[in-house]
């Protein structure tokens, strides 16, 4: 592994750690690097916030880890993370979840380190880092100042599987901690600032956020926004109507609407593009060279790489015709689980970061709002299939009916773009199948046989 030691910049704390977080880090949920060895790590910065001589230390740390490219893919620097370390003796039991390990050298040895978003009064440093607006090395905590950020709210770690790490405030605002973090605008600041300034009530408005520069870099690291409490998840709701044998038509055609109506906002408040010919045959392009690249990763796709294709060929098909369409700025990874309904009914969408596997660059473009709408409906069908034996005319009214409800605020009903809706959601079936074969292969099943499908 790379010598902590032997970078200039790194605290001599860090070099202790490295050995502990090279065996922590991979079993993280958050950690994208799965399957492959740490090798070392590299600081970008380091932040005291509480002194580690008293009872609780607690450091802030931007840390770039290195691993063995993934085989084909070009070298790579290192993906980095940002992690929270809190400092102590020893760790009460009810802090055993959180722990990283014991430090036997270095100015922290004998203290026991562990994951602080664990433990309250370390992420309430943080909401009162946010609430004052404080800066701190190169940390700055933002706050809308038309939000109240009320004092002493109690913090607790959310605790559902999840790409990134959440802690809630009472019951009043919940904080997304960004794990894997790149310099330059992140959309999940960006597209809920947009919807807030164009008043769209879908999506919670950030209250505060929190950054760092670095370098003449500015990193996103969190976002704070108000919490739909008692609220449930689409995924949640679906899988509770689909035991009963309930129907879940009315909720789909609402989530439709909910959908229509943060796609017109975003059109509002973000610039659109036309997709010409030359567009469209590069987005068949591209979903060809990501269907090449998912049957490397899974080989149990190859047999269906023919039929898959042949949606992306009727997709630079229509360029041929010369018709345009209209490009824009969307959620990017739309499905149940992103889609959250308050105890009153309202829908709202969260999670604005686009697919993790994508390059950040790529998850800015404007796209086709279909393909939003593919992620919606492959989610239907994930539903179905999650149930044994599979449901496929439950998936198939809630896809119409979200559909519709989608044309009833829109004012087009998607189902009229059939062939590009057909290679938006035989892409997403595609990221699907590489996504579960690294993330939970036990579900691989459930998009294969989506990809059946598409393929006959
Ligand atoms: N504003 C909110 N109010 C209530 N719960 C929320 C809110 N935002 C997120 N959540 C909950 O937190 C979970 C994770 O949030 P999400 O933004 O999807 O994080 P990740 O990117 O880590 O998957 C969601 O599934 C949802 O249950
Ligand atoms: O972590 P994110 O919410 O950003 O999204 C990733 O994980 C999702 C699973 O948690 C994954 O979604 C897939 O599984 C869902 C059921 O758990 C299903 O509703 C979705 O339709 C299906 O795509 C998502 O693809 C991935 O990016």
């Amino acid at each position: 592994m790379t010598p902590m030691a032997e970078t200039v910049t790194t605290p001599s704390f860090l070099v202790s750690l490295a050995p502990l977080l090279r065996e922590w880090l991979p079993r993280q949920r958050w950690f994208a690097g799965k399957g492959r060895p740490v090798t070392g790590f590299t600081p970008v910065a380091a932040t005291e916030l509480l002194p580690p001589d008293g009872r609780l230390g607690l450091y802030h740390l931007l840390l770039r880890v290195h691993q063995p490219s993934a085989l084909g893919a070009e070298p790579h620097p290192g993906d980095c993370y940002q992690l929270l370390i809190g400092v102590r003796e020893a760790l009460p039991p009810r802090l055993a979840p959180a722990l990283i390990g014991h430090v036997t050298d270095g100015p922290l040895a004998g203290r026991t380190v562990y994951e602080a978003l664990y433990d309250p009064r370390p992420a309430e440093v943080l909401l009162e880092a946010l609430r004052t607006q404080a800066r701190i090395g190169g940390l700055r905590f933002e706050r809308d100042p038309h939000q109240e950020i009320r004092e002493g709210l109690v913090a607790r770690l959310m605790t559902a599987e999840q790409s990134n790490s959440s802690v809630v405030y009472g019951d009043t605002f919940i904080l997304k901690l960004l794990r894997r973090v790149v310099p330059g605008v992140n959309p999940d600041l960006e597209i809920p600032l947009a919807l807030a300034r164009e008043g769209c009530p879908r999506v919670p408005s950030p209250t505060a956020w929190l950054h760092a520069e670095i370098d003449a870099e500015s990193y996103v690291l969190a976002v704070l926004q108000p919490f739909v409490s008692g609220a449930s998840d689409g995924w949640e709701l679906a899988l509770r109507e689909l035991a009963k044998g309930e129907d879940f038509a009315a909720e789909a055609r609402a989530l439709g609407r909910a959908t229509a109506e943060v796609h017109t906002a975003l059109a509002r408040a973000l610039p659109t593009v036309t997709l010409g010919h030359v567009q469209l045959q590069a987005l068949s392009d591209g979903m060809t060279e990501r269907l090449a690249a998912a049957v490397q990763a899974v080989p149990g796709l190859r047999p269906y790489e023919g039929g898959l294709r042949s949606a992306y060929r009727a997709l630079a098909g229509l360029a041929v015709e010369g018709q345009t369409w209209t490009a824009q700025r969307i959620h990017g990874d739309l499905h149940l689980g992103q889609c959250l309904r308050s105890p009153s009914g309202a829908w709202s969408l969260i999670d604005f970061e686009g697919e993790p596997a994508r390059p950040p660059a790529e998850r800015r473009l404007p796209q086709p709002p279909v393909r939003d709408i593919a992620g919606m409906l492959r989610s239907f069908d994930y539903a179905a299939h999650t149930v044994s034996p599979p449901a496929p005319d439950w998936a198939r009214v809630c896809r119409a009916a979200y559909c519709s409800g989608y044309a009833e605020v829109a004012g087009r009903d998607p189902r009229t773009d059939a062939v590009l809706l057909r290679a938006f959601e035989t892409d997403k079936a595609v990221y699907e199948v590489v996504y579960e074969a690294r993330h939970r292969p036990d579900w691989l099943p459930v998009p294969l046989s989506a990809i059946r499908r598409l393929a006959a």
